[in-house]
């Protein structure tokens, strides 16, 4: 078995108790728990605490590498990481302006339009990871949050391949057939999965796995013939046929070159029931996740008295 207890700088010892004051829980997910943090008295950031026991190390290692290189206005940025016995801690940008899907169901009404302009953000971080052979692996609403709370904040990517991606069928939906046949992730795997995204946000309920339409009425009923073609080219089952996220970017729906400007409210009332059922999916799944994580450093405090 690896022993975890130095991986990097020991919490315990390192100087992360003279510059961060740690703040509330602001969010949680299956593999880690999200606090904000203060440093040096000033500035606000998110710190994502991972247990080690859900990490693998030396893959955690590669990936904060690349993390740490990250750098564009559609990636949340990492400042820093630490670990101690218990897990890693990552130091990032607190994205003030909250989930993407939660921004749009609090909405009167969205169009073709809003939603372009939020997937060609989502599209140019995509191209970014991608041009370094980088994938995200785990693409998912909760995974798109904005920069700040302004109308026109950049929306940014987070949880760029830092967790280890356990299916659980919530998660699946999300994921790529090959990704299901064989657990294994590729560049056009994302694709697929901001697809899905795309295909919620426009229509506000999820595809229909193995329908003989896809894109049934009355859900897709008042929705632009380039939509749907788009969506129809991000969602192939065949990964090399997906358009790449450079090819993407010249898309001239994504690019909202007349793209569709009349808003969607029956897609909001759906979209809004949509995300009541994942946050409570999600929040079901959180719950547990903490629940084992308590189990554990039980465990540790038992092994180490
Ligand atoms: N930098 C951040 N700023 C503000 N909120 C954040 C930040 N990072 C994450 N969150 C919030 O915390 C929630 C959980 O984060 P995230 O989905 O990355 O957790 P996770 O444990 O990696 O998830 P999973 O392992 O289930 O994929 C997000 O949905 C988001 O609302």
């Amino acid at each position: 078995m690896e022993n975890n207890d130095e991986w990097f700088i020991d919490i315990l010892n390192g100087d992360f108790q003279n510059k961060y004051i740690m703040g509330n829980i602001i969010g949680r997910g299956s593999t880690s728990t999200i606090h904000s943090c203060l440093y040096k008295g000033k500035k606000k950031y998110a710190c994502k605490i991972i247990p080690k026991n859900k990490l693998k190390k030396l893959e955690t290692q590669e990936r904060i590498q690349i993390l740490l290189r990250l750098n564009h206005e559609n990636i949340v940025t990492v400042k820093e990481t630490y670990d101690d016995a218990f897990g890693v801690y990552i130091i990032e940008d607190l994205a003030h302006g909250g989930e993407l899907l939660e921004r749009l169901a609090s909405r009167g009404g969205y169009s073709e339009r809003d939603a372009a302009k939020s997937i060609h953000d989502a599209v140019k971080a995509l191209e970014y990871i991608h041009s370094m052979k980088i994938f995200h692996g785990n693409l998912r609403p909760e995974k798109l949050l904005y920069a700040t709370e302004d109308e026109n904040s950049p929306l940014q990517l987070t949880d760029i391949g830092v967790t280890t991606t356990s299916m659980s069928p919530y998660k699946i939906l999300y994921c790529a057939p090959e990704v299901i046949a064989t657990s294994e992730a590729q560049l056009a795997s994302d694709i697929w999965s901001l697809g899905i995204v795309l295909y919620i946000m426009l229509c506000g309920v999820e595809p229909f796995r193995n329908a003989d339409e896809m894109f049934p009425s009355p859900y897709w009923d008042d929705k632009t013939i380039a939509a749907k073609n788009l969506l129809a080219c991000m969602m192939q089952k065949s990964p090399e046929k997906r358009p790449t996220a450079r090819e993407l970017l010249k898309d001239s729906w994504i690019c909202c070159e007349r793209t569709s400007e009349y808003s969607m409210t029956d897609a909001v009332h759906r979209l809004r029931e949509f995300n009541a059922r994942r946050k409570f999916k999600a929040a079901t799944l959180a719950v547990r996740a903490t629940r084992r994580a308590i189990a554990m450093s039980h465990c540790h405090e038992e092994i180490r008295s």
